[in-house]
């Protein structure tokens, strides 16, 4: 047989183990004397012990800091922040945006709630001197790259093979849809809540894991998984490591279909026996509710009649292992740490995954791999190995049935072949960790004579220390491995959140601060202008009432002044005062003068509105040149489009109150169109004329001294009054009795009396003819002063606004007119205002909040990655 030569130089071997005190060799074994080699062994086991107290204390210490980063991530997660989950992708291609830089690579940084938007990132991933990953995640800007933002993620452990560096592994959320595994894949449809929400359950989960580590790493047991392919000898193995025959069944044909727990009797009272498990998680040594015994004899049934099952061990079997000496301490229990063997039911198709993930649990501290030297690694073994390897860096592998090998060296080289491939870190510990035994001849020399020393016998009892010294010497890291492990990955998914995060937060606070650089000046502006704007329009406003209100009156004013002198209110075009037809048709000719004449004053009328309308154009215009001067640039101007038309149309006449009212034309009003007889013959109007020409003695006076044109004009004046007395149906009493009281004087005196006859006849005959030669002229005066007195009492309307003077009447109306209009662009105006400060207020506060949510979440992130740092140093122990 060969002898057992370490395939890797000696330097590698103190990877796990120890430099002092030395673990135990087989060639030391034989130098050194019971005495000392205890002693060493128990000073080794004591600077073990101390050491791993100090490294699990540390560990205890990241792990509550872990609880802390992640309870406040949990937190912080929804009340403060969305937190978004990113992922990294390739970029295609590849090699387009990489650095020079080793390990730098361009990714495509996407996030699950929005897996379309993309951002270039760089992730380098730089080994650090202490053997761990650093991931640099950096915005890629256009070629060449410059990182802007940097996360250092170390990670001790080696990864998965099949792992994506730039995927998660402890928070790590299973969103993918069907098999694919990138963005595509993504349930596009998630929201930012609810994958927020799955965080946060990944969070929990991970949370009540940390709990479940702090009490691990306190825990003094340690147990060991025998797994291998079927019929490899793992039973064998665990009844040569107990030094007991056949205590584990073992047979040709594949038997163990359970996963059996061995553990030493001493912690059963020293008494043999099996307990059954009613639920592996509630099991309770010292509560018999949680399991039922048995004799350990019947374990061979137990193990040929289980149904195959079990993701925990359903049996617990407490054995005695054969008397342990000085150089063989017992395996089970050593007075250091209590170990316990689990024999797994052997590796096929369905029981891989069960196993595998049985090896994964943390509890599991060192996987023992039983394989066939005859039929080395299977494929289900490859598969097991691959898929434990990513927890379990250091697989202890038992290559069985060596003895049965013939050419033990080509063995030996195919073997460490194939583990080198499976599990390198395995491979450069081989010395340590790969052991080519013959356990059947061990159990059964152990359970017979005393074992004879040739090599298998070597090499097994080289395999007992080095499992010991797996187990015992680098518990640390069988034991707070995982947990270290755990938190190395779980800090560098942190960091990654966090980085990514900072980035998403520093995008948006970026653009919230753009848009506030942009937004708040514009709405200060406007809040400043404000004030202004509607003084301004108020001024329009009153300006444009104002001025159309004084032009209307003025220009009614005159046109009725015109009309009162027998003219046209304003000349218009098509009309004028019609020819005199001769005395016999006088009448007609009154009335068609008072058509014309009020048709002209209606005509006015048009012409003030004309201006009113021109006067309003100017005044919108201002309201529009005020909004051009106080709205922001981006907001819509007035969509109403102004039209002057518009104004005193009947529709909107309609709509108006009666008083505003433009009703009928003045020259459709029956009242103000129908001819008096006054119209034609005025004789008041005259002998007022003449009356008011009087000197006022005469008028009034009953004195008898007339000077001769005194009595001439009063004769005159009492021809005309006589006149009017006769022909006026329309004179007034007292122009009457006026008349009566001056004839009376008149005759009454002597010498009046003796030419008043031939005087008065004269007189008669003259004013008569003077009259009827003047009506053409008389008349259009007549009816014009007709209409003016009219209209300079009442409006010409019909309606509750007929005692108001036309000229007020109008310029009320038309100044009304264009108040309203001017009230509708200032009202348009000022809602245009309204709702752009509205908006622009609204913009400004969310944008505030943006920016304070993404400040405090760039400060918290920053924070986050500090204490990832010092929880790093706490964990960064080197086992
Ligand atoms: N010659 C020789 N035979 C061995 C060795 N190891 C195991 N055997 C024999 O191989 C057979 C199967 O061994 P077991 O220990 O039952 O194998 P196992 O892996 O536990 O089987 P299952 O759990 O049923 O998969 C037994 O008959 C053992 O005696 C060895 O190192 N050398």
């Amino acid at each position: 047989m060969q002898p057992f030569h370490p395939p890797t130089p000696q330097s590698h071997r103190s990877s796990y183990i120890p430099s002092t005190p030395e673990s135990p060799t087989v060639e030391k074994e034989s130098h050194i004397g019971p005495t000392q080699d205890s002693r060493q062994a128990r000073e080794a086991a004591d600077g073990v012990v101390r050491d791993y107290e100090e490294k699990r204390d540390r560990l205890a210490k990241a792990i509550d800091s872990s609880l802390y980063l992640l309870s406040d991530l949990k937190n912080f997660n929804g009340e403060q922040w969305t937190v978004r989950y990113p992922h990294l992708k390739p970029s295609e291609p590849e090699s387009a945006g990489s650095s020079s830089r080793p390990g730098m690579s361009r990714r495509t940084l996407t996030f699950a709630d929005e897996p379309s938007q993309t951002t270039d990132v760089v992730l380098n991933s730089t080994p650090t001197i202490r053997r761990t990953l650093k991931r640099s995640l950096t915005i890629a800007p256009a070629p060449p790259c410059t990182p802007i933002t940097t996360i250092q993620p170390i990670i001790d452990e080696p990864k998965r093979t099949d792992e994506n560096e730039d995927d998660f592994s402890i928070l790590r959320l299973n969103l993918n849809m069907g098999a694919a595994k990138h963005a595509k894949g993504l349930i596009s449809h998630l929201e930012k809540a609810s994958i927020s929400a799955l965080l946060d359950n990944r969070i929990t989960a991970s949370l009540e894991h940390l709990s479940h580590l702090r009490k691990r790493v306190y825990d003094a047991q340690s147990r060991v998984l025998v797994t291998g392919d079927l019929n490899a000898g793992k039973s064998t193995l665990i009844n040569a490591l107990l030094r007991r025959d056949e205590v584990m069944p073992t047979d040709q044909q594949p038997l163990t279909t359970r996963f059996v727990e061995v553990v030493s009797a001493k912690e059963n009272e020293d008494k043999e026996e099996i307990h059954i498990l009613k639920e592996a998680d509630k099991y309770n040594p010292s509560d018999k509710s949680t399991y039922a015994t048995e004799d350990v004899s019947k374990l061979y049934e137990m193990l040929v009649d289980a149904e195959e099952d079990a993701s925990s061990p359903s049996l617990r079997v407490f054995l005695k292992e054969a008397d342990a000496n000085i150089t063989n301490p017992s395996i089970l229990h050593n007075g250091v740490v209590d170990i316990s063997l689990i024999d797994a039911p052997g590796l096929n198709r369905d029981s891989i995954k069960t196993t595998a993930n049985f090896a994964r649990q943390e509890e599991i501290d060192v996987v023992v791999f039983v394989v066939s030297a005859a039929n080395h690694f299977t494929l289900s073994a490859k598969e097991f190995i691959w898929q434990a390897g990513h927890e379990k860096a250091h697989l202890f592998i038992v290559v069985n049935r060596f003895d049965q090998i013939k050419d033990k060296a080509r063995c030996r080289r195919l073997v460490l072949e194939q583990i080198k491939q499976l599990s390198p870190k395995t491979y450069e510990d081989a010395a340590d960790l790969v052991h080519f035994v013959d356990s059947a001849k061990v159990a059964l020399g152990y359970g017979e004579t005393e074992p004879e020393g040739d090599e298998l016998d070597e090499a097994f009892s080289h395999l007992e220390h080095s499992l010991r010294s797996f187990v015992l010497v680098n518990r640390a890291k069988s034991k707070l491995g995982p947990a270290q492990n755990y938190i190395t990955h779980l800090l560098a998914d942190v960091e990654l959140l966090a980085a990514a995060n900072s980035l998403v937060a520093s995008k948006e606070r970026d653009s919230a601060r753009e848009e506030l650089a942009r937004v708040k000046p514009v709405l200060e502006k406007m809040k400043k202008g404000k004030e202004g704007l509607e003084e301004s329009l108020v001024g329009e406003e009153e300006t444009a009432t104002d001025k159309v209100s004084g032009r209307t009156k003025l220009a009614m004013e005159r046109g009725l002044d015109r009309v009162g002198r027998g003219e046209l209110a304003a000349p218009a075009p098509g009309l004028a005062l019609p020819s005199y037809p001769g005395l016999l048709g006088a009448w007609d000719y009154a009335a068609e003068v008072k058509r014309v004449l009020l048709a002209s004053l209606d005509f006015a009328v048009g012409l003030a509105e004309e201006d009113a309308r021109k006067l309003t154009t100017e005044g919108v215009d201002e309201v529009i040149k005020l909004g051009d001067a106080h709205l922001p640039a981006d907001v819509e101007r007035t969509n109403r489009k102004f039209n002057s038309k518009a104004m005193f149309s009947p529709r909107a006449t309609r709509r108006q109150s009666s008083v505003a009212s433009l009703g009928l034309g003045l020259a459709g009003q029956s009242q103000l169109g129908e001819v008096n007889v006054t119209d034609i013959f005025d004789l008041q109007h005259h002998f007022q004329l003449v009356r008011s020409a009087l000197p006022s003695t005469l008028s009034s006076s009953t004195s008898n001294e007339l000077v001769p044109f005194s009595t001439e004009v009063g004769a005159a004046s009492l021809a005309v009054g006589a006149f009017s007395m006769i022909s006026g149906k329309t004179l007034g009493l007292r122009a009457v009795v006026e008349g009566l009281v001056h004839f009376s004087d008149f005759v009454s005196n002597p010498a009046t009396r003796r030419w008043i006859g031939p005087v008065i006849g004269v007189f008669s005959i003259g004013a008569i003819g003077f009259v009827l030669y003047e009506l053409p002229r008389s008349i259009p005066k007549n009816v014009g002063r007709h209409i003016q007195e009219q209209l300079l009492i009442s409006s010409g309307q019909s309606d509750e606004s007929m005692n108001v003077p036309f000229p007020e009447y109008q310029s009320i109306r038309v100044s009304k007119e264009v108040r309203k209009v001017m009230r509708l662009a200032a009202w348009d105006l000022r809602e245009r205002f309204r709702s752009a400060v509205e908006a622009r207020s609204e913009v400004v506060k969310a944008s505030e909040e943006i920016e304070k949510k993404a400040t405090n979440a760039l400060n918290w992130f920053e924070n986050v990655e500090k204490k990832v740092e010092v929880i790093r140093e706490e964990v960064g122990i080197k086992v």
